[in-house]
């Protein structure tokens, strides 16, 4: 096994020349790693908002182009080089429905405390998700723009929009100072299992489907009023901060 961490470039292109190296090809890339986020606005830094953006949406490109142009690494050791001169291969990318929709203060405000500490309860007023959404969208609009570009090369691309699935994600979620929310959020808990996420992506790359919604009907026609009647939603969208602010006084 090769491990890396995605928001360290040099470290990228190394774990690509070595897995290059050890099998040749790459068939299947699934830009699966990422974090997650809770905070407002106002409250984060910016520095923050750069870690989300790299382990999301800089990890996933630059793991993909792996440094096409990085001088000391012959073009042969760079995946999407290495399956253009193949004219094969299938990049996939586990976005979010918060790739397509923006959530403001979630309505789930109800947590499950990972641990009960007194530091973790504190952090329940902290809901917003802005930088993972801001996230998501650059990795849809990239991989949607790389599908267009990589068509002629036989290249599939594969962008999928999950909702809620039952991992680690809010536990390792990182909030507006950097340090770690800790909590397993019920929205989380309640998600779908990951074995059958993971099912259902493997059947999406098999039937090579171009762009892949995983939710439950309510975030699914959320998407479509986004497209359809934005007025609409973004007002439905601003009633929902409004009502959590003043609930949770934020
Ligand atoms: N769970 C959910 O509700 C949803 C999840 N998703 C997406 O699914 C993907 C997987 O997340 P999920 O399994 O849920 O969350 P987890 O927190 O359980 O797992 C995240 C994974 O990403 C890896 N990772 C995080 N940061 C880095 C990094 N800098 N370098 C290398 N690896 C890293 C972690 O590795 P390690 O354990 O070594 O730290 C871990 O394997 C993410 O892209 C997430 O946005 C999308 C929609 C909903
Ligand atoms: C025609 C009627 C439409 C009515 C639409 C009303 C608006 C409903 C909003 C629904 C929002 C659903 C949000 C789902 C978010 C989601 O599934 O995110 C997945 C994640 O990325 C989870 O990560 P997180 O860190 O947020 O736990």
């Amino acid at each position: 096994m090769v491990t890396f961490d995605l928001t360290d470039p040099g470290a990228i292109v190394a774990a690509a020349a070595e897995i290059l190296q050890c099998f040749g090809c790459v068939d299947i890339l699934v830009n699966n790693a990422g974090i997650s986020y809770r905070g407002t606005v106002m409250d984060t830094t910016v520095d923050v908002d750069k870690r989300v953006m790299e382990t999301n949406y800089f990890g996933p490109v630059a793991l993909t182009k792996v440094e096409y142009l990085s001088k000391p690494l012959p073009l042969s050791s760079a995946l999407l080089p290495s399956m253009i001169k193949r004219r094969q291969g299938h990049i996939v990318a586990i976005s979010s429905i918060q790739g397509k929709i923006s959530i403001p203060f979630r309505s789930a405000c109800q947590h499950i405390l990972a641990e009960n500490s007194q530091s973790e309860s504190s952090r329940e007023t902290q809901l917003s998700e802005y930088s993972n959404a801001a996230s998501k969208h650059a990795t849809q609009a990239f991989f949607d723009c790389l599908r267009a570009e990589m068509e002629q090369y036989e290249i599939e691309v594969t962008v999928i929009s999950p909702g809620y699935i039952h991992t680690n994600l809010s536990i390792n979620a990182i909030t507006a100072d950097g340090s770690r929310y800790g909590v397993m959020d019920k929205t989380t808990a309640q998600g779908r299992s990951p074995v059958e996420v993971a099912q259902d992506i493997l059947a999406a790359v098999g039937k090579k489907k171009k762009d892949v919604i995983l939710a439950d009907v309510l975030p699914s026609l959320a998407i479509y009023l986004r497209t359809l009647a934005p007025g609409l939603f973004f007002s439905l969208m601003a009633s929902r901060a409004r009502k959590e602010q003043k609930s949770k006084n934020i």
